[in-house]
Formats: structure tokens, C-alpha cells, sequence
């Protein structure tokens, strides 16, 4: 559904991004993932055909974006990162203004706003002014707007930045809804949690190139492996013993967390039996053993130190 090859716009000859090669496959949920000024929104803006790239193409939908920009505007939705909105519009009128920018016939307006507003839980609010909205509420009103022609392809760039954990919960539920209804979604987030919940596949870049791309049971198989956790009674003293224990078998990366003991290894179920013997043969009480999957902030941070 989204496609990029060689993308390359660099600003100043240094910063920006350099040949990124996407592909986003109709219907999922793609997470771009990057620290503060990795080259994120400069992508995203390119896809969108709101800049254009130094080299490579960008097609959304089957359609360039370069050559073909107008087929691409109707079938997709933008959430920018900075949501700009008027602060004296109702949200009624704020839907009503963008709709009419697209065109929307008058007959289907209305039904079409009300079922928004209707599905952003913003319907009572729907006469009130823009300037007494919470940041939670704008944020839902400004995905309302990136939602008006009912795209088939939704940018969302930050889309919980700065949101309380209701707010941010709620968007995600809505987000996930928009994928149940077989909308592709491209999604720019610093909150990994999310991310993994929410996507399909992953982007990583750094410093304007990606370094790492794939499904997310891939990436994680690839960057990272699973870990035993091992709970112990008597802690903290029996989980620095334990460590050591742990150690002694030959286990790597062995981490002390609170009353855990937690240990790095690509065969969890093979090793298991073995640290639950040493353990026991030491006299430290095993409260809980158990195999913990990686997360998606281990496959980030040991991309980013490569
Ligand atoms: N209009 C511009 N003029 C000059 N440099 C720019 C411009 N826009 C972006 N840059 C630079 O290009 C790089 C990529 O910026 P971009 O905004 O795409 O990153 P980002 O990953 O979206 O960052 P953030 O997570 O902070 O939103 C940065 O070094 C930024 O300073």
C-alpha cells in the first residue's frame, strides 16, 4: 500500500534522510520509529507529497506520489505532529470547515461529521469552542479531521505525544479500530509500549537511514531473545546469591531486578530445569520461574548502539 525506494532529502547536505526503502502492506499498522530528529516527519512528509524528495519515489495506494499527487491526497489522512487548529471553531464547525475543503457534498456533511464525532466520544462537546478543549480532546479532534474523507491510508505522526495515559489509551483503542476496518496505518512514535500493542511491522531509523526493519516477531527474533525471570524469596540478598548462582551455570546477561533475578538466553525452556535445580540445591526458594518474551525497547536500544 506504501511504498518508498532510495528516498533521500537532505537539508543542508547533512541533515535529513538518505535512501529509505519502505513497504507497508494494505491493511496493517506500520510503527517509524527514531530518536528526536532521526528523519520521521521529513519521511512522512515526503509520502504525503508535502515536500519533495532530492531522489527516490514514494507511492501510496498504487499511485506516485510525485507524478500522481492528486489520487494520493484523496485516499489518504494526516495527523501532523503539531496540531494546528482554530481556537474560536466549534468541533462541529472544525469537521464541517475540513470537509468542505474536501469536497464533501453538503447532503452527507452532516451524517458524516455526527459519525465522527459520534466515534471520537467528541458528540456532546460538538458545539463547544476549540479554545476550551483539553490537549486529549484536540488530539481526537484533529485524528476527527485526518478521518473526514474516510481514507484508506492514515499518517499519524505522534499521534499520543504529550497525551495522559486515559487520552493515550483511548487513542489507541481508536487507532486499533481503524485497522479492524481495514485502514493502513503508518504511525511515528517515541512510545515503544505502544508501538509494540498497536503494530504489525517496524521501521528503525537513526540518523536518517534505517537500520533495522521488519515484522515484529522478525525484529525481535533477530535483535533480541527471550529471558527467564526467576522470583525468590529472602530478597535482596538471595537474588544477588542467585545471580551468582546463575552465573556459575553459565548464563549470561544476568540482571538483578528487586526480589528477580532475570537472565538472557535464546533456548529459555531448555535452560529452565537447570536453574531451577541450582537454585534449589543452594537453598534459595523459587517464588515464580518463568519465560518472558523481548520487547520491542530491547530490539530499539540495541539497534541504536550498533
Ligand atoms: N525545514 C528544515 N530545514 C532544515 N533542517 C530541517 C528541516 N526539517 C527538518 N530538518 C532537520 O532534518 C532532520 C530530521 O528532522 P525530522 O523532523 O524529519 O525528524 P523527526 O524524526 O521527525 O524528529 P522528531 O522526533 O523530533 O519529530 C533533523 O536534523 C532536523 O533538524
Amino acid at each position: 500500500m506504501i511504498t518508498a525506494k532510495g528516498l533521500t532529502k537532505l537539508y543542508d547536505g547533512k541533515h535529513g534522510i538518505r535512501n529509505i526503502d519502505l513497504y507497508v502492506r494494505k491493511g496493517s499498522t506500520f510503527g517509524f520509529l527514531g530518536k528526536n530528529g532521526s528523519g520521521k516527519t521529513t519521511t512522512i512528509k515526503i509520502l504525503i507529497g508535502l515536500l519533495k524528495p532530492d531522489s527516490g519515489i514514494a507511492s501510496v495506494g498504487g499511485y506516485d506520489v510525485s507524478s500522481d499527487p492528486m489520487p494520493v491526497r484523496r485516499m489518504i489522512g494526516y495527523l501532523p505532529e503539531t496540531v494546528g487548529l482554530y481556537e474560536y471553531l466549534t468541533a462541529f464547525d472544525t469537521l464541517d470547515y475540513t470537509a468542505r475543503l474536501h469536497r464533501i457534498k453538503a447532503g452527507d456533511r452532516k451524517e458524516r461529521i455526527e459519525h465522527i464525532l459520534k466515534d471520537l466520544d467528541l458528540y456532546d462537546s460538538r458545539n463547544i469552542k476549540i479554545g476550551n478543549f483539553s490537549k486529549g480532546m484536540r488530539q481526537k479532534l484533529a485524528l476527527g479531521r485526518a478521518l473526514i474523507n474516510d481514507p484508506d491510508v492514515l499518517f499519524l505522526d505522534e499521534p499520543t505525544s504529550g497525551l495522559d495515559p486515559q487520552a493515550s489509551r483511548n487513542i489507541e483503542a481508536l487507532i486499533k479500530d481503524l485497522k479492524k476496518e481495514g485502514k493502513t496505518v503508518f504511525i511515528t512514535s517515541h512510545i515503544l509500549s505502544e508501538v509494540e500493542k498497536m503494530c504489525d511491522s517496524v521501521s528503525i531509523l537513526k540518523e536518517g537511514t534505517i537500520r533495522a526493519s521488519g515484522s515484529m516477531a522478525d525484529i525481535k527474533a533477530k535483535y533480541s531473545s527471550p529471558s527467564i525471570l526467576v522470583r525468590v524469596s529472602g530478597a535482596p540478598l538471595n537474588a544477588e546469591k542467585a545471580a551468582g548462582i546463575l552465573v556459575s551455570i553459565g548464563a549470561e546477561q544476568v540482571e538483578v531486578l528487586d526480589d528477580c533475578v532475570s537472565l538472557k538466553t535464546g533456548r529459555p525452556e531448555e535452560l529452565m530445569p537447570a536453574v531451577n535445580r541450582a537454585l534449589l540445591e543452594a537453598n534459595i526458594p523459587v517464588v515464580e520461574l518463568k519465560r518472558m518474551e523481548p520487547a520491542l525497547e530491547d530490539v530499539y536500544f540495541k539497534v541504536m548502539e550498533e
